[in-house]
């Protein structure tokens, strides 16, 4: 068996996700995890990324020397968040055979065979750090046969969820969402996945924006359940090129960070429409965005048809799973654009989704654990990305090892 730490930290920067697991060293689903940790970035490190990644105040000169600080100072952080996790599981590092982890996106830019993506957090300070075997850079080899280097835990959820019986969309509600599509009784050419657009992030941006900085995020989806739609400013968002890419698709701030939706909560504003209004129209939209982009994944004549009294699973992790107004606004989206199948909606986020044949995975750590695997499947020398989801070429085997220190040095 290998215990192997899987590291996220996701584009709402809102810190460090580490999973320590159990597993074997076959493709299979049995995972346990042992421990789980979260830790917030901190202040200022938050502060740093979020001036990089949104070109604020930054001397030109001094870009590319915060890119190079930046890179060690995550993957101390990094180190360090995965030594706290292993003495809470009562483990020690050298007990631990390997760590995968994705770093932080701080630029992603898709445009098929022109996408460039750079995460950061030294898989060298890692490794130097615990002693222990890290893979880190997981999207590049991705983006060297062609891809998008994104999304890549459709793979995991392959290996994870796959049913011999059930339909299943599962849905990742981060900064960005995405999903996961896998027919009943699939093999991996049949996955789907794609990004649908923001998950969080722009109710996050607004929320920012109209409390200037007092909250973060709207806790439990309580300002969007006050508000009401406001039907121009839907539309406007739905203007955005990104809907009209082909799919797959991936995204990320470049497209709906703080500029953008400065831009639209300023228009909105100027028309004299409330606060609640455009945190409800913005979580409206995401939802919309989200349901109507596996609509059309459905609708694509590559997916096979459902019968139907087939019965669609939709299982929603990340984030944004706590957000229940919306939450409620999916299951409302779902029940109209699928009226014709038996749906089921599934948060992970609920404790009690122990009915269903899917693994004991959270929806916070759902991400960290597939992290973990991804670099299980590196070490063993396994594919670790989709073409069919990414766009690549040929599949690949993902991440950069750096080894940990256990030679005789003489
Ligand atoms: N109780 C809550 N109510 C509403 N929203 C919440 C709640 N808890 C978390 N969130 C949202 O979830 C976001 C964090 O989600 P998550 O950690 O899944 O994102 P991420 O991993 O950073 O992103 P990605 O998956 O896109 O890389 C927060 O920024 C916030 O918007
Ligand atoms: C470039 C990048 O970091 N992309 C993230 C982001 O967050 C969600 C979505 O956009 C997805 O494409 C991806 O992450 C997940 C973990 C993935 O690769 O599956």
């Amino acid at each position: 068996m290998l215990k192997i730490a899987g590291i996220m930290s996701g584009t709402s920067l809102d810190g460090i996700d580490v999973a320590i697991i159990e597993t074997d060293r076959f493709e299979s689903s049995k995972v346990e995890i042992i421990d789980y940790f979260q830790k917030e970035y901190p202040a200022e490190i938050r502060e740093r990324i979020d001036k990089m990644i949104n070109n604020r105040h930054l001397d030109a000169g001094m870009v590319l020397e915060e890119v190079a600080s930046l890179n060690l100072k995550l993957g101390e952080l990094y180190a360090e968040a995965v030594r706290t996790a292993s003495s809470k599981a009562g483990l020690q590092l050298s007990e631990l055979d390997l760590i995968g982890c994705h770093g932080q996106t701080v630029f992603h830019k898709p445009g098929g065979s022109k996408t460039v993506s750079l995460q950061l957090g030294s898989g060298s300070v890692i490794a130097e750090r615990t002693g222990v075997d890290t893979i880190t850079n997981f999207r590049l080899k991705d983006i060297a046969a062609g891809g998008e280097g994104a999304p890549l835990v459709p793979l995991i959820d392959f290996l994870l969820y796959r049913s011999s019986h059930s339909h299943r969309f599962l849905v990742n509600i981060g900064g960005i969402a995405n999903y996961t599509w896998l027919p009943a009784d699939c093999n991996r050419r049949d996955v789907r996945g794609s990004d649908t657009g923001p998950g969080n992030m722009m109710i996050d941006a607004g929320v920012q924006l109209l409390t200037d900085g007092k909250s973060n995020y709207d806790k439990d989806g309580a300002i969007a359940s006050q508000g009401e739609l406001d039907q121009i400013l839907y539309d406007r968002l739905f203007k955005h090129e990104f809907f009209d890419r082909a799919y797959p698709r991936s995204t990320g701030r470049y497209d709906f960070g703080r500029q953008y939706t400065e831009k639209m909560v300023k228009e909105a504003y100027a028309r004299g429409v409330k606060d609640i209004d455009i945190i409800r129209t913005l979580t409206e939209f995401t939802a919309s965005s989200l349901v109507e982009s596996f609509q059309e994944e459905l609708a694509s004549e590559e997916m096979i048809t459902l019968k139907k009294s087939d019965c669609l699973e939709v299982i929603i992790s990340g984030g944004g799973s706590h957000n229940t107004t919306l939450l409620e606004l999916i299951e409302k989206e779902i029940s109209e654009r699928f009226h014709n199948y038996r749906t089921d909606l599934i948060s992970l986020a609920d404790k009690d989704y122990s009915q269903y044949d899917i693994p004991a995975i959270d929806a916070d750590q759902k991400e960290a654990v597939a992290f973990a695997l991804l670099a299980r499947e590196s070490i063993m020398k396994r594919q670790g990305n989709l073409p069919s989801v990414t766009g690549a070429k040929n599949p690949v085997i993902t991440g950069d090892l750096t080894p940990g220190d256990t030679a005789d040095f003489e």
